[in-house]
């Protein structure tokens, strides 16, 4: 192994494999587990005993009905809120914006988030036991956004949720934040949808293609079955968290904030050093292979690429003509990935009087709706009509 790049988070290397994610065994943290049974699959086919890790936070009413489900994008996990623990590799990525008294107060709310479909933190994906107890693998279903929030479906009626106040999620999370009102319209009361899309565009689906493409080139990739093999494909991942990870920022703040200094002590002018960005690119390559998993990268991945509201409901226009529920539309005025037309195009489509749009002013880039907590979440208090 000494030809592949280290990693410097405690989780890289973990029970003799390189495999990121949380395993079968692992501690549990402030995950909670419930098994779903057999899901139908939009593509065809059923995926068996589904299981589906989440967290929450407050109290559910007697009716069901002051429930809030935040939606996670491509890499988080359920873990909102609260700090990083033993099985819990990250502190909450939306961390001060749950609790007492807080922007989603749980004096009020029962708020809950769980693993999606195809992940690696404890929802069934493909590192997860098939029916005959090996991983998934390959043999993982192709799974789109709907299927994701068929899944919650089952997860809020085993938690006895009638209706949701509000389903808020950025990114992929807003692909489901805005599947959820047409899918169920009686149980969505409002929906935030943060830095997303009604569709997946042909430049996000472009982006993503060198991502799938380092993946799978990578030897350990093993045609997705990697994971008894006691090795991942770790290279192929970290490459495609770095090609990602520049399309989550935005120009003029890689410009602004590494300009073109060399990393302290390297020199890139001849000297095999590196540029400050492309340490920083590394770090974060580095991150995340720590905590995840490249066959739910890739999973996760394609059902993004799916994402289309339209798809076999007669288009846009005739899929949003559905909704009932009050949708937040927010964008990020930086935001290269997923720019602002996209959420003015939504807003354009949706019924008059049940939407709303915020351009908010960030340097951050897409990323923005992770880093922004206080306009965010000043966004999701209004969204739930508090004041
Ligand atoms: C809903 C979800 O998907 S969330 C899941 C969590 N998301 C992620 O982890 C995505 C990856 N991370 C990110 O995109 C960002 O870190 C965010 C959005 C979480 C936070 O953004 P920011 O606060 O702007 O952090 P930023 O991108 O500047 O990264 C800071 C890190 O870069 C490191 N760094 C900065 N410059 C350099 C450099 N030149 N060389 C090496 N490392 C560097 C910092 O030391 C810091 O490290 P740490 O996070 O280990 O403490
Ligand atoms: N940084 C986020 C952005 C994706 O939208 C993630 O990794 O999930």
């Amino acid at each position: 192994m000494a030809d592949r790049p280290t990693y410097n988070s405690p989780n890289a290397v973990r029970r003799g494999t390189h495999v990121g994610g949380w395993r079968e065994g692992d501690p549990v943290a402030a995950r909670k587990f419930v098994d779903i049974g057999a899901v139908e699959l939009e593509r065809g086919g059923v995926l068996p005993s589904v299981r589906v890790a989440y967290e929450s936070w407050g109290t559910l009413n007697a009716a069901g009905d002051n429930a809030v489900l935040i939606e996670h994008a491509l890499t988080g996990d359920a873990h909102v809120d609260g700090p990083a623990a033993e099985g819990q590799p990250t502190p909450g990525w939306w961390d001060g914006l749950i609790g007492p008294g807080r922007y989603l107060d749980t004096d009020k709310w029962y708020v809950v988030a769980s693993n999606v479909l195809g992940g690696c933190q404890g929802t069934t994906g493909p590192s997860s036991p098939a029916p005959d107890g090996t991983p998934w693998g390959s043999r993982f279903p192709f799974i789109t956004i709907r299927d994701q929030v068929r899944v919650e479906a089952l997860l809020a009626d085993q938690l006895r949720i009638t209706k949701f106040a509000a389903v808020v999620g950025g990114s992929m999370g807003g692909m489901r934040a805005i599947e959820w009102p047409i899918m169920y319209p009686d149980r969505v009361q409002s929906s935030v949808i943060l830095a997303s899309t009604a569709y997946a565009t042909s430049d996000q689906i472009a982006w993503c293609a060198p991502q799938i493409a380092a993946i799978k080139s990578d030897p350990l990739w093993c045609g997705g079955d990697y994971y008894e093999s006691g090795d991942a494909p770790t290279v192929g991942l970290g490459i495609a968290r770095s090609i990602a990870h520049v399309t989550y920022r935005s120009e003029y703040e890689l410009a602004t904030r590494f300009g073109r200094e060399a990393q302290p002590g390297e020199d890139p002018l001849g000297g095999g050093g590196r540029y400050a960005i492309e340490s920083y690119l590394d770090h974060h390559r580095d991150k995340l292979v720590g905590r995840f998993d490249a066959g739910s990268y890739v999973v996760l991945t394609e059902s993004m690429n799916s994402h289309d509201i339209g798809r076999g409901r007669g288009g846009l226009a005739a899929a949003l003509a559905k909704v009932t529920a009050q949708l937040h539309i927010v964008a990020v005025n930086t935001d290269r990935l997923y720019p602002v037309r996209l959420s003015e195009e939504l807003a354009k489509f949706a019924p008059k009087g049940k939407n709303d749009l915020t351009i908010l002013d960030s340097p951050y880039g897409h990323d923005g709706f992770l880093i922004e907590l206080d306009m965010i979440g000043a966004i999701i208090k209004n969204a739930l009509g508090a004041d």
